[in-house]
């Protein structure tokens, strides 16, 4: 692993310098690169690259040749655009958000999706709320506006990591419907597919693995999604796994849920080989 650090020389010319961490010697191996940029931008990444490549640059040219200006002073990069990524890949960039009430299975479903689609040779990450807010946005609370940025914050994520030939699955209560919209918006259009986890709240209540619900009833938890905050089902969205509570049986299991949206996919051309 080799860490590359951007430092700005003091004429302006120089856009980074090298310094190896680990003595890997391949030539070709990941890398961990962080550059920094003259207007203070940072830009940390994960990519294969030759080892040749890996020295300071210094001529005006070579900077052109990476960053372009786009005539307001600000930056854009000039990287491996998606198109000649996905050719790697050949698939898509796509994101799912995968939503519902507290313990309707969305981490079990998002999970078993995730392992359906590695075994398909796929590239996936899963984006769970409740992991997310105990880091990246672990000064949020549930408000309605923090929750509203906690989806933001992880449509923005799942831009990047979709941007990078990744399946985003982002599993997330997202209960309002305006902040599932503007999560759409932010990618392009048909690399969002929203699947929605219709479980009855009984069935999520009667779970309560963590006892939140017990909690929020009695009234030790104020605005608890189902209970005193609103959960809006979506007005159209592309996949609804309806989990019906049936006498004697449990809900659909994760891997047939899992399946319905595979085989959704596949119908409409996300998993060509
Ligand atoms: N007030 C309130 N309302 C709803 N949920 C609550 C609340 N407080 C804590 N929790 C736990 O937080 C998890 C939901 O986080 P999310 O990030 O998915 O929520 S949201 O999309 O911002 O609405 C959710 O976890 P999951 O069970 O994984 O959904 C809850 O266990
Ligand atoms: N299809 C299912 N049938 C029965 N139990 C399930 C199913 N999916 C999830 N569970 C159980 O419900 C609880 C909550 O599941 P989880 O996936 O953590 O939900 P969420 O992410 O929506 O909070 C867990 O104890 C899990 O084992």
């Amino acid at each position: 692993m080799c860490f590359v650090q951007a430092l700005c020389s003091p004429c302006g010319g120089g856009i980074f310098q090298n310094i190896e961490c680990g003595g890997n010697s391949a030539s070709e191996k990941l890398r961990f690169v962080n550059f920094q940029f003259h207007h203070g931008f940072n830009a940390v990444g994960l990519g294969r690259c030759r080892k040749s490549l890996l020295k300071p640059i210094t001529a005006k040219e070579d900077r052109e040749s990476i960053i372009a200006d786009d005539g307001n002073g600000v930056p854009k990069y000039k990287g491996i655009s998606v198109n000649k990524r996905n050719c790697v890949k050949n698939e898509p960039d796509s994101s799912f958000t995968n939503h519902s009430a507290a313990f309707s299975g969305k981490s079990t479903i998002a999970c078993a999706l995730s392992r359906s689609l590695h075994s398909r040779g796929k590239l996936t990450y899963i984006l769970d709320g409740d992991n997310i807010r105990h880091g990246l946005n672990r000064d949020l609370g549930f408000k309605a506006e923090d929750r509203s940025e906690n989806i933001r914050r992880i449509g923005e994520v799942a831009k990047l990591l979709a941007d990078a030939g990744i399946i985003c699955i982002a599993s997330l209560i997202s209960p309002y419907q305006k902040d599932r919209d503007a999560c759409r918006a932010l990618l392009p259009k048909g690399d969002f597919i929203e699947v929605f986890l219709d479980v009855p709240l009984a069935v999520c209540e009667a779970r309560d693995p963590k006892g939140l619900y017990k909690l929020a009833r009695a009234g030790m938890i104020k605005g608890f999604t189902g209970i005193d905050d609103p959960y809006e089902p979506p007005c159209s969205c592309e996949i609804v796994l309806k989990q019906q509570q049936q006498k004697g049986s449990d809900c659909m299991s994760p891997n047939n849920a899992a399946e319905k949206v595979i085989s959704y996919l596949e119908k409409n051309g996300y998993l060509r080989a």
